[in-house]
């Protein structure tokens, strides 16, 4: 009988996808089913969801949750088992799921996913009867309440919550009069509950009351407890050392697997580099560069936030341009990011290309033909863009924090003597130092091909896969069920 695991999300790629949460919540349930535990994801009911599992299962009925009524449905979407919480008051609005047409942050948000925690609490307590896990996993602040809905229950039966972090930097901090509303005891506002800075803070209870505490790298799992890397939590992380730990993300090698992938023009593979040159040639065309294979063409695809550095690498074109490189970037974000880079690109046609918005097969395309893809993170919990590109043989140029540093080999003259590099690291995150390894990457790839080639093959090398994660995660998984653990 395998060990079954309720995951509680926000988001699930491919059904809703801001960012990577999305990606990891919808690819470890297939790595988790090879180390025999079944995942249920348990996600809200966005408009697209209901879509893809239509009138689902109703296995519970909510007369009132958090103010307004809910259907709990069993489903089956994208090969995933979920659990989708059916309350349109909450939840039936398209587009980003946290936030309005203006921007900004829905204001019923700590409503919307204290319901979600609310519901994963209740199916751990067994309310379903059918469907009773033995373990939770609950991601990000969204699915924080989960164990602190538990612990203030004190319910009969309280399988192990493991919460995992995907960012600290979002902890879902809230006005303190709000504990009533959310069906939380007053005695929760203190500071062993979720009294955070005098507000409360859905992360925090996520961290308090959970079993064990995961992050997405060992390196962030070590930067959490620090004062530069806390985000004002790094007291409580620090006091919980034993229970915290860094599984490192991996990506879906199905679908970014350059030897079969639909979305770019030319396959290729670690023994048979060629096609890469006609991707690079693609990608120049969708991107308005200069036709010129000799380029070296340095992509960034993401998030444009402060978090991503993209400041300092708008800092660093005009260096990067000086060594006559190319740039094409994809992302969206902070709007004075996107403005600036659309600026640069206006005012260097064929140098820098730029478009602004969400695209998976322009994503493809850049992994699948730039040189070398940059990520100048001031943190990062893991990254997965560096893993994309390793993948497919556009080498990382990172900064040295989080998940970067834990995923990519400098190359450094002691690891090109022994051939084990894999990209380029900087640290400190500054501008400086970008550009310093900006110029290294460019050098290296203007006199030595052997030895970018070299660092090409060894990354695609690199097992990516979520096969280690899945069996870390499972072996925590099942520590947690041991009495005496
Ligand atoms: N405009 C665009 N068009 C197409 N694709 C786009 C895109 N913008 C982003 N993507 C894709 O979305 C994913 C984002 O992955 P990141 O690791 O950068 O995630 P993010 O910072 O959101 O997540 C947080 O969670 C993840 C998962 O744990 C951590 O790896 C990370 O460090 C942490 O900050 C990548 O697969 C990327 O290719």
């Amino acid at each position: 009988m395998p060990l079954q695991l309720l995951s509680v999300t926000s988001e699930v790629y491919p059904l809703i996808k801001t960012g990577g949460l999305a990606d990891v919540a919808g690819a470890l349930p297939a790595a988790l089913a090879r180390q025999d535990i079944a995942v249920t994801t348990l996600m809200p009911g966005y408009p697209a969801v209901m879509q893809a599992i239509g009138e689902g299962e109703p296995v519970r009925r909510y007369e009132n949750l958090m103010g307004g009524p809910g259907t709990l449905r069993r489903g089956r979407a994208a090969d995933l088992d979920l659990l989708v919480l059916d309350a349109p008051y909450l939840f039936a609005r398209d587009g980003n799921p946290y936030l309005g047409p203006d921007g900004r942050d829905w204001p019923d948000n700590p409503l919307r996913f204290a319901a979600l925690s609310r519901v994963a609490a209740d199916i751990a307590e067994g309310a379903l009867g059918s469907y009773a896990p033995d373990v939770v996993q609950a991601h990000d602040w969204q699915a924080g309440l989960t164990p602190a809905y538990l612990h203030y229950n004190r319910p009969a039966r309280r399988p192990p919550v493991v919460t995992t972090i995907h960012n600290l930097a979002f902890q879902g901090v809230f006005p303190a009069y709000l504990l009533g509303t959310l069906g939380l005891p007053a005695e929760a506002f203190s500071l062993d509950g979720l009294e955070y800075f005098g507000a409360i803070s859905f992360l925090k209870g996520g961290i308090l009351f959970a079993d064990h505490v995961t992050t997405v790298s060992p390196s962030y799992a070590r930067e959490i407890t620090t004062a530069e890397g806390g985000m004002g939590l790094e007291g409580l992380l620090g006091g919980r050392t034993r229970y915290l730990s860094g599984i490192l993300n991996g990506i879906d090698t199905r679908i970014w697997d350059p030897a079969h992938d639909p979305l770019i023009p030319a396959p290729f593979s670690a023994d048979d580099l060629a096609g890469r040159a006609g991707d690079k040639a693609a990608l120049q065309r969708e991107f308005g560069l200069a036709a010129s294979p000799d380029a070296f063409l340095i992509a960034s695809v993401g998030r444009l936030t402060e978090q991503k550095g993209l400041d300092l690498l708008l800092g660093a074109l005009p260096a990067l341009l000086a060594e006559g490189a190319q740039f094409a970037i994809l992302g969206s974000g902070d709007r004075a990011l996107e403005a600036a880079f659309t600026a640069a690109a206006a005012s260097h046609p064929g140098q820098i290309g730029c478009r602004i918005g969400y695209d998976e097969g322009l994503a493809h395309l850049l992994q699948a033909g730039a040189d070398a893809l940059v990520v100048p993170s001031r943190f990062e919990p893991c990254g997965l863009t560096q893993l994309c590109a390793l993948r497919y043989g556009a080498v990382p140029i990172v900064s040295h924090v989080g998940g970067l540093a834990d995923t990519v080999i400098d190359a450094s003259p002691v690891a090109l003597r022994q051939r084990v590099a894999t990209g380029f690291q900087f640290t400190p995150s500054s501008e400086p130092m970008l550009i310093d390894a900006l110029r290294r990457a460019a050098a290296l790839f203007r006199e030595d091909r052997a030895a970018w080639k070299q660092l090409q093959q060894n990354g695609l090398a690199t097992d990516v896969s979520w096969d280690s994660a899945a069996q870390e995660y499972a072996a925590l998984f099942r520590k947690l069920l041991t009495p005496s653990a």
